[in-house]
């Protein structure tokens, strides 16, 4: 296959073509924020019951109970654990959780615990409550003591520093709180808002796991999130943007202190803590250098039912509180004052507004409802551009969306195949987000089943090509489409609701998938301009796009080749000089390799030497993404 470049550069990169999508999905909670206790709050569960005592057990006979507090920590927490400790208790008695499938006891960190307790009935009890880390078999790794008195009726906060003594391979450890059973019987203490943090992603507060949201350099090289330098996240969903009208997404509901925050019934099937909130999203696109795509919930529900026309105003205002809370001045708008008094008085950077999430499903009613949000959000922020969630193409809704969302989860060949999906779509103004993204079967008679009828649990080499394939179509339409997402994000290896997902990992361990690869060739290999060059065949197995950064004069040559034989290409560069030497990056294996827990390295990407010149040749493995990248002007 012989490709000439063109001499003339088509357009530019947009700023945004590759970033994230993210939903608290398997896992906000228990995966990119790092809150490691589960269930710290007792937020949304039912009271005396034994479910409500999720993530947490007695210890050595200890009676607990999640109970309706008569004196609840705050309106937001009515909830709170009952500890009793019973006659005949000898060593220590209490309680203990088991953290999100696990707990990394890393001795190199400092963890701060904290919780909220009191004592209702008033005693003269004085004594000290244990706070531990420890293996599962009773191994304390660190411990803290808590000196308590029976006077303390009212809700008293204790914080302390656990730093463990060492490091255990295994996660299967609980955080404990115990108390000298003996000289404990009869009392009844009560327990609110526990916490427990490791170190964070800039040592933000109330902040990101470490090791999924930055670069880690270590040994096994291990690459996460940041070092893919997305250039936008988009979030808080997706699905989880609302299952029903009443455990929709609120802002309001997940800013301010954590006392604060009720949590809500996710749309995967468990309880979000919502302790990752409106301005924790804020801080990590401002610490990721990412630029924010914000949805609002506009009035769709994933159980199908639409809000009627006439009871939008309240939710058309959140959605204007909301917005006004990442932009607005703290002199005029009282969210944007709420932003201040939380600490950062300036408006965060936003341009993007997502109104609703996947409104192909209830495409009837956005016709009111895009209508009715769009015109008062652009009357009140006519510098933002709002995204539809409809289908593209056909311009059915009024006021004219001038950006659409599109998602498309399907197979290998139908990626491959739909390459040249936006080469035909008319320049008239529109643009594209694919907002979602990704091969999740090899089964199109059966998209979203099961792993034995073709879905992937993990992303393999098959499925990442055939995005790579999709993703030359995106670079070469990218006049038109402005950004694009893989989606999901993450997923705990432990418990999902969906696969695959771009980045896996565990209590300890980060996975890093062949798509995420993929992502992270194409993110940190933009260029700034396109170059048209000869194109790929329709529905051939090899497909390429070649662009250049100006600033380094460097031609960049991304090739997917999504068959099952090495193919032979012989590139024809029109610049005057090109050096004699590139070097390409290959992302190559079988078809079902993939990077999972049990074979986390199964497929990295290879960096190699390569001769180049105003014309050169280079083969393409079967199975692969390749970036080459040669200086040339
Ligand atoms: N069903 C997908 C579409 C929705 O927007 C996401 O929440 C889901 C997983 O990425």
């Amino acid at each position: 296959t012989t490709v000439s470049v063109d001499g003339t550069a088509a357009h530019s990169i947009p700023p945004l073509l590759f970033g994230q999508m993210f939903e608290a999905s398997q896992y906000g909670d228990g995966g990119i924020y790092a809150e490691l206790l589960q269930n710290r709050a007792f937020q949304q569960v039912k009271p005396n019951i034994i479910d409500a005592l999720f993530g947490w057990a007695p210890i050595n006979g200890a009676s607990i109970n999640v109970i309706a507090d008569p004196i609840p920590l705050s309106g937001a927490l009515p909830n709170s654990l009952e500890l009793t400790i019973p006659s005949g208790s000898l060593g220590q008695v209490g309680f203990g959780n088991e953290g999100y499938w696990g707990i990394n006891v890393n001795a190199s960190w400092t963890y701060n615990a904290s919780f909220y307790y009191r004592f209702p009935r008033a005693s003269n009890f004085s004594g000290k409550l244990t706070v531990m880390l420890q293996s599962s078999i009773g191994v304390v790794y660190a411990n803290a003591s808590v000196p308590v008195s029976g006077s303390t009726t009212a809700w008293m906060q204790v914080m302390v520093h656990l730093t463990p003594t060492s490091s255990p391979v295994s996660t299967t450890n609980i955080f404990t709180v115990t108390v000298d059973g003996a000289s404990a019987i009869g009392e009844t203490i009560n327990f609110a808002m526990f916490s427990l943090f490791p170190p964070t992603f800039k040592g933000r507060v109330n902040g990101l796991r470490m090791d999924i949201a930055q670069a880690c350099f270590h040994l096994d090289s291990t690459q996460t999130l940041y070092d893919m330098k997305p250039s936008f996240f988009r979030f808080p969903g997706g699905n989880n943007l609302g299952q029903s009208f009443s455990t929709r997404w609120q802002w309001n509901a997940t800013v301010g202190n954590l006392t604060d925050r009720p949590g809500r019934m996710g749309n995967w099937g468990y309880i979000n803590t919502d302790g990752l909130g409106l301005l924790e999203y804020l801080y990590l696109c401002e610490d990721m250098e990412m630029e924010p795509i914000m949805a609002v919930w506009a009035g769709y529900s994933l159980d199908g039912a639409s809000l009627p026309e006439n009871d939008l105003a309240p939710y058309i205002q959140q959605a204007i509180d909301q917005i006004n809370f990442v932009i607005g001045n703290p002199a005029t708008s009282k969210p944007a004052a709420l932003r201040a008094s939380l600490g950062h008085p300036e408006p965060f950077h936003l341009q993007y507004v997502e109104i609703g999430n996947e409104d192909f499903l209830a495409s009837e009613s956005y016709m009111y409802r895009w209508k009715d949000f769009a015109e008062h959000l652009e009357a009140t922020f006519p510098h933002l551009k709002f995204i539809a969630t409809s289908h593209p193409f056909n311009h059915t809704l009024d006021p004219i969306p001038k950006q659409y969302d599109n998602h498309v989860y399907q197979t290998p060949g139908w990626f491959a195949e739909n390459a040249f999906y936006y080469d035909s779509a008319e320049r008239n103004g529109t643009y594209y987000f694919e907002g979602e993204y990704a091969v999740v079967s090899t089964n199109a008679s059966d998209l979203f089943g099961k792993p034995f009828n073709g879905r992937l649990v993990y992303p393999n080499m098959q499925g990442s090509v055939g995005e790579a394939a999709f993703m030359t179509g995106l670079e070469r339409n990218s006049d038109i489409v402005f950004a694009a997402s893989y989606a999901p994000l993450l997923m705990n290896t432990a418990n999902y609701q969906w696969s695959p997902n771009l980045i896996a990992f565990d209590a300890s361990h980060v996975y890093p998938s062949t798509s995420f690869y993929t992502q992270q060739l194409f993110s940190l290999n933009r260029g700034t301009e396109y170059f048209p060059s000869t194109l790929p065949l329709e529905n051939g197995t090899l497909y390429w796009s070649v662009t250049r950064d100006a600033p380094t004069n460097t031609v960049i040559i991304k090739i997917a080749n999504t068959g099952v034989t090495a193919e032979e290409m012989l590139f024809e560069l029109p610049f005057k000089s090109v050096h004699s030497t590139g070097n390409a990056t290959v992302l190559s294996g079988s078809a079902t390799a993939n990077n999972s827990p049990e074979t986390p390295n199964a497929v990295m990407p290879v960096i190699s030497q390569i001769k180049t010149g105003k014309s050169f040749s280079y083969t393409a493995a079967a199975y692969s993404v390749n970036v080459l990248r040669v200086e040339a002007k």
